[in-house]
């Protein structure tokens, strides 16, 4: 059951919990020496570039009124000085705040790539891919910033407001409590739009998840959209969310572009009231032209931390919900894990045995009860049945893709549940339905599990599936670059390709499930006799909806009614007349 389809928003309004930011800290904490200088370069930037209106204030107040030439000449150095210092400052902190913001990066994204490659395919079966590479591209980078320099901007700004304050205070006490008398109305203000900015972007981003997931969904089946001519009505559905996202992105710049409108005309009615109240009440003895100018340029950098804080704050609330979605996907459990104590499985001979397993993909629902067969070591198997029988399901199990729900698999008499995962898939080959390939060169992608096969090895591998000659037959030959899932390839072309693959490995157990579906007769006879001698010796399970591909095999496993109906070789069953001999009979008839 998708947790989350394409068109379902996530809820990405959480409280404010702690714990995340705590949690974060891990990541924080590694940094903490960047950090600390770029935060020391910060406030020594700021503290330079305060002092600047009380320059300008002495000047006009004391120099030019004294013509002292070379006093003004030193003061307009010392603003030059300022500006320059302050710059560099800035420059270093931020580079070095960058550096620190993509490290901060990297290392939850590598943790998330890392988990995602071990949580088990119940997790995949459950969501849009579109939302889970949202997870680690776009969450991790609207987090980034927050953790790196949220932090330190947070300090900076309360610092940055304390020291305006001084100076403010230290030019005009009268005129600082004019300034002072707004800060009521500026509050009320930004915590009005800024509530209603932070919800326009949480709705942006969930439109943009949203849009995100359908894309992927209809990239990866354009080819059944256009057999089915689905074209104008995808479109239709891609156009729903592009507009939602329009919508909410409008909304969002909307609140955006407000928030420094309502400022800057609060900014300008204090200015106002700065001017009347130091030049009507207070006179131009009190107020002389410099404390004016010095405490219009302070009120007018008053705002600007405040703005900044709510917008840290902002930042804040909305990581939480990034952070709470990033730490989720950590903490998926990996349900399909080495047990504490698990031991390696030893090499194997191949025997495997269902001891009254039952499995249900969703709680109560039974696809497979009460289970039972052994397969001794080198026996082939064939497992056959109607579709959606639980033939997958059966070999699935084997290679613990899934843990049982009850009972127990054994190899060689070990469960499969208390081994070590990677000693139990390293002995298994396992060639599934669908049979992906990665981009890169088929040499590549037959050496996917065995990297330090030579090119011989893989060269013999891909001739005893048949797959050498069509592989010369390319330019480059083994060298020839295929795209990812091989659209540059006949599906029985992969399907050959991932043979090879399988086979490079040198299995114990050799599972094939639709392995030669698509692959045609002239070249699965000729298979056939590679497979009969790769098979040799090897225990092996074989999926066909053909059955001429699996006649030969030693035992036949008819999978129905979520159990095994009929078992034996193709004569026994045969001579049954059961159910294989129907299926047996249909498909000899239809060819
Ligand atoms: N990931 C999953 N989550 C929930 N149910 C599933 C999942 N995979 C398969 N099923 C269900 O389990 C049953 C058995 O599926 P399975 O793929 O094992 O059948 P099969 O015999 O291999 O079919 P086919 O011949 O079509 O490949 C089906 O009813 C299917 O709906």
């Amino acid at each position: 059951m998708a947790r989350n389809k394409f068109d379902i928003d996530e809820d990405l309004e959480s409280p404010f919990d702690i714990r995340h930011f705590r949690r974060a800290m891990v990541y924080i904490r590694k940094q903490k020496t960047p950090m600390l200088v770029a935060f020391l370069l910060s406030a020594l930037s700021a503290g330079i570039g305060l002092s600047a209106p009380l320059i300008v204030q002495h000047v006009i107040d004391v120099t030019i009124p004294a013509k002292d030439k070379p006093a003004l000449l030193f003061w307009s150095a010392m603003t030059l000085a300022t500006i320059v210092v302050s710059v560099i400052l800035a420059t270093i902190r931020s580079r070095i705040m960058t550096r620190v913001g993509q490290d901060i990066i990297f290392e939850i994204r590598s943790d998330l790539f890392k988990h995602l490659q071990q949580l088990p395919f119940q997790y995949y079966d459950d969501r849009p891919q579109g939302k889970i590479l949202i997870r680690v591209v776009n969450y991790v980078n609207a987090v980034s910033d927050v953790l790196s320099n949220g932090i330190i901007n947070f300090i900076l700004e309360i610092l940055n407001l304390v020291f305006i304050a001084i100076f403010m205070f230290a030019v005009d006490a009268k005129l600082s409590l004019v300034i002072l008398a707004g800060l009521p109305i500026f509050l009320l203000v930004m915590f009005l739009l800024k509530t209603r900015q932070r919800r326009a972007w949480q709705m942006v981003s969930n439109k943009s998840s949203n849009m995100n997931a359908y894309l992927q969904e209809s990239i990866s089946g354009i080819r059944v959209t256009q057999i089915f001519t689905r074209e104008e009505r995808n479109e239709g559905i891609f156009t729903r969310l592009a507009v939602n996202y329009r919508k909410a992105w409008m909304r969002a710049m909307y609140f955006t572009h407000l928030v420094p409108f309502s400022v800057d005309n609060l900014a300008t009615l204090v200015l106002t009231a700065i001017f009347f109240v130091g030049l009507l009440v207070m006179g131009p003895a009190e107020a002389t032209f410099g404390v004016i100018l010095a405490m219009s340029a302070y009120a007018s950098r008053f705002w600007q931390p405040i703005l900044n804080l709510s917008n840290i704050y902002n930042s804040f609330i909305n990581s939480v919900a990034y952070l709470e979605r990033i730490f989720e996907t950590l903490d998926e459990p990996v349900t399909v894990s080495d047990v504490k104590d698990a031991r390696e499985l030893p090499p194997i001979k191949g025997s495997v045995t269902f001891d009254n397993v039952t499995f249900a993909y969703d709680p109560g629902l039974n696809i497979l009860e009460n289970l039972n067969f052994h397969v001794k070591a080198g026996e082939s198997i064939a497992l056959v049945g109607p579709t959606g029988a639980g033939k997958t399901t059966v070999v699935n199990l084997i290679s613990r893709f899934y843990n049982v729900t009850d009972g127990a698999i054994l190899v060689d008499g070990h469960d499969i549940a208390e081994v070590k995962l990677k000693s139990l898939r390293s002995q298994m080959g396992i060639m599934l339905q669908d049979s992906f390939i990665f981009s890169g060169t088929i040499l590549d992608n037959i050496r996917y599990g065995k990297l330090d096969a030579t090119e011989e090895e893989v060269i013999a591998a891909a001739k005893a599936v048949c797959a050498d000659d069509f592989i010369r037959e390319f330019e480059q030959g083994y060298l020839t670059e295929v795209n990812e899932r091989g659209s540059k390839l006949s599906q029985g072309q992969r399907q050959l390709i991932s043979f090879a693959r399988t086979l490079l490995a040198d299995p114990r157990i050799l599972i094939l499930d639709e392995a030669t579906s698509s692959i045609d007769a002239r070249t699965e006879r000729l298979l056939q006799k590679g497979l009969n001698e790769l098979l040799k010796g090897r225990t092996s399970f074989i999926i066909a909806h053909r059955l001429s591909t699996v006649k030969n095999c030693d035992r036949i496993l008819y999978v129905s009614d979520k159990g095994i109906a009929e078992s034996g070789s193709h004569d026994e069953l045969m001579a049954q007349r059961g159910r294989y001999y129907k299926l047996y009979t249909a498909q000899k008839m239809e060819a």
